[in-house]
């Protein structure tokens, strides 16, 4: 099938190279010539496993092209996939609307055919409505252009495998409208290998994002509540996470204790859903998340307070690294990036702070010039008093703190999973546990 992805981020990247081998015909369009031309050489315009050889696969194969014209688009297909940013509105917890909105009424002014226009990005339920409205407004007479909603679960690090393979998908659908029929002969290579296919109402597919977002980040929340509260009451809150999760009907999984949720989707959803339920009169109903999301950040000042704490209160002129700077492992992504985020903090206090990423560094730059940066974990600790651990890399977890120089009576900041504490103890460090 002919398809194009209008956005070729973090998203529709993977999303048009994974449709790509899945045998469909894609077209790639962005608006950032940039991006363009780095996916039209074969190269990802960003880190992300897999993603480079899909995208040269598909061209090798030719089911996979990008462009920045839309004009090209309406004449290369009929099924269009928008996947631009909808980030937080500026000076408001809305998603700010304009990319999807500007995606589809530029589609809607250079379709000439009967046409399907899907929007992955995740939105807020009645997006679809308002986009269906606008494009009745812009398209040709005679020309019938129909919405669906089929938001995205793909997680960055394993983005080719999820769209290949997605946990379920999601279709919202018009009422008598041809989207069905059509999607499903899309994704028929996953329906076959068993993958769930939910259709609903636009409203509720839209919703379904929304919510799954929300109840991985209460989880988050969660735990990192207890461990707050373990923290006080004196238990073990790495015992206690293991416990629970060891319940089938809870899991282990979104569960690990630590600096809690950063990326540029968590955070902007809960906000986003709340602003919506409140638009609806109904803001009673979700106002746990925003205790979810208060959680969240005052983790990132408890990292910040034990830092300073190790340093008798005082971190001015005083040496710091921090292990991390992407918001998760894997990734070159720092979008609200919690290691960054506590990076700064400590050079805004006065602190000499050295940061090292595998991956993220050279973003990291650009976003907080004022950092000291390290080209390797083990420099960057040279001479310092106090370590962060802020990004899981299992880098960080080979290494063996014996091997370490720091400054004198040093102090680790352990605030995620992966490192062997009675290793760093052993190796004369004194350990502190977010
Ligand atoms: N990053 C992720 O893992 C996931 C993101 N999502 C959702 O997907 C959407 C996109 O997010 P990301 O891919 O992370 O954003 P991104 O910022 O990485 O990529 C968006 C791309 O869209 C392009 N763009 C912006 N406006 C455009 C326009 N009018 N026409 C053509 N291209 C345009 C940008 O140049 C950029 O390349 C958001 O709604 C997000 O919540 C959903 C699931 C996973
Ligand atoms: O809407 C999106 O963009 C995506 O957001 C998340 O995916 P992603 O942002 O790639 O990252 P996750 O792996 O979910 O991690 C999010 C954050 O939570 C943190 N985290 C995760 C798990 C955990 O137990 N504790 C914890 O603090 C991670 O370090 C990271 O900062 C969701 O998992 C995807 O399903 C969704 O499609």
């Amino acid at each position: 099938m002919n398809i194009t992805v209008i956005g070729t981020g973090r998203l529709g990247a993977p999303y048009a190279a994974g449709m790509a081998s899945l045998g469909h015909h894609v077209l790639g369009v962005d608006a950032n010539p940039d991006t363009v031309a780095a996916l039209q050489t074969g190269k990802a315009p960003f880190a992300e496993p897999g993603l480079a050889e899909a995208i040269t696969n598909g061209a090798a194969t030719g089911h996979l092209t990008f462009t920045g014209s839309y004009a090209e688009a309406a004449r290369h297909a009929t099924v269009h996939f928008i996947a631009v940013p909808t980030p937080q509105r500026t000076g408001s917890n809305h998603h700010d609307l304009s990319d999807v909105y500007a995606a589809a009424d530029t589609l809607a002014g250079v379709i000439d055919k009967n046409s399907l226009i899907v929007v992955k990005s995740s939105v807020p339920a009645g997006t679809c409505d308002q986009i269906a409205t606008r494009i009745a407004q812009r398209a040709p007479s005679g020309v019938r252009i129909e919405v669906a909603a089929s938001p995205d679960f793909m997680r960055e690090g394993c983005s080719i495998a999820d769209v290949r393979r997605p946990s379920r998908i999601v279709l919202g659908v018009q009422p008598g409208g041809a989207a069905e029929p059509i999607l499903r002969d899309l994704w028929a290579p996953c329906l076959a290998d068993g993958v769930p296919l939910v259709v609903t109402d636009l409203k509720t597919a839209e919703l379904c994002k929304l919510a799954a977002n929300a109840f991985l980040a209460t989880r988050i929340s969660f735990v990192n509540a207890l461990a707050m509260f373990s923290d006080a009451a004196g238990a073990n809150i790495d015992d206690l996470a293991e416990v629970i999760g060891r319940d089938t009907r809870i899991g282990r999984h979104y569960l690990a204790p630590g600096l809690g949720f950063g990326g540029s989707c968590l955070s902007k959803d809960i906000r986003g859903f709340v602003a919506l339920a409140t638009d609806l009169g109904v803001g009673h109903s979700l106002e746990f998340l925003t205790a979810v999301d208060d959680i969240n950040q005052a983790r990132r000042g408890q990292a910040v307070d034990l830092a300073v704490k190790a340093l008798g209160g005082d971190p001015d002129g005083q040496p710091i690294a921090v292990w991390g700077a992407a918001f998760k492992p894997g990734i070159d992504d720092i979008r609200d990036s919690p290691a960054l985020d506590v990076a700064a903090c400590l050079h805004e206090a006065g602190a000499h702070v050295t940061v090292y990423d595998p991956l993220a560094i050279s973003h990291a730059r650009v976003e907080h010039p004022e950092l000291t940066y390290a080209t390797d974990a083990v420099a960057a600790v040279d001479g310092a008093r106090v370590l962060l651990h802020l990004t899981a890399w299992s880098e960080f977890a080979a290494i063996d703190p014996a091997t370490l120089t720091p400054g004198p009576i040093p102090t680790l900041v352990d605030a995620r999973p992966g490192l062997d504490r009675d290793l760093w103890r052993a190796a004369g460090w004194t350990v502190s546990v977010l």
